[in-house]
């Protein structure tokens, strides 16, 4: 967590940045990642669903809170526990990018590098992940697992 905390503060010398935790899989990435920022910064939260009790994404993502907080001429770092197929992140782009951010930056603890259609890439990886469901720290299946401390397999 310190290199990624650390990689994400020399990127944002100046400027206002505003933390935007996905929810619900990124709550405890998020809590440990702003805590390795060593800048100022603002934090919010965006709640999207897509993949609900299943194992593959339903391809719709729906919007189930958006931040409040005004988010035009600031440093957006938009937070994510995973990227899999890549249409939450894809959808949430076009979404976040007409509210003029000065920059939309995308830090995911996983990345299984699956999507190649990314248009926005992800910036700050924590971990390459394995082509397989995982769980643990924030991540779920039908809203089981997220408590654990470390991440798992369900293969
Ligand atoms: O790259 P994708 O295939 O779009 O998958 C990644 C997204 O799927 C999960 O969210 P989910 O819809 O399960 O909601 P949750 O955060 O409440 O678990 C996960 O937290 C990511 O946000
Ligand atoms: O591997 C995963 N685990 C939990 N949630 C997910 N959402 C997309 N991929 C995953």
């Amino acid at each position: 967590m310190k290199a990624l905390g650390d990689e994400i503060t020399a990127a944002y010398p100046d400027g206002e940045l505003l933390v935007l935790g996905l929810l619900k899989g990124s709550f405890i990435f998020l809590s440990d990642l702003v805590r390795a920022i060593h800048r100022p910064l603002q934090v919010d939260f965006l709640v999207a669903s897509s993949y609900g009790d299943a194992m593959v994404s339903s391809g719709m993502v729906r919007l189930l809170y958006d931040p409040e907080t005004q988010l035009e001429g600031k440093h957006i770092l938009l937070v994510e526990d995973i990227v899999d197929s890549g249409r939450t992140l894809q959808q949430l782009v076009e979404l976040l990018g007409e509210r003029k951010p000065r920059s939309l930056g995308i830090c995911a603890l996983l990345h299984k590098h699956i999507a190649s259609h990314l248009k926005h890439p992800v910036r700050f990886v924590g971990f390459d992940a394995p082509h397989e469901f995982l769980v643990g720290y924030g991540l779920d299946h039908a809203e089981n697992f997220r408590h654990l401390p470390y991440v798992a397999s369900l293969q």
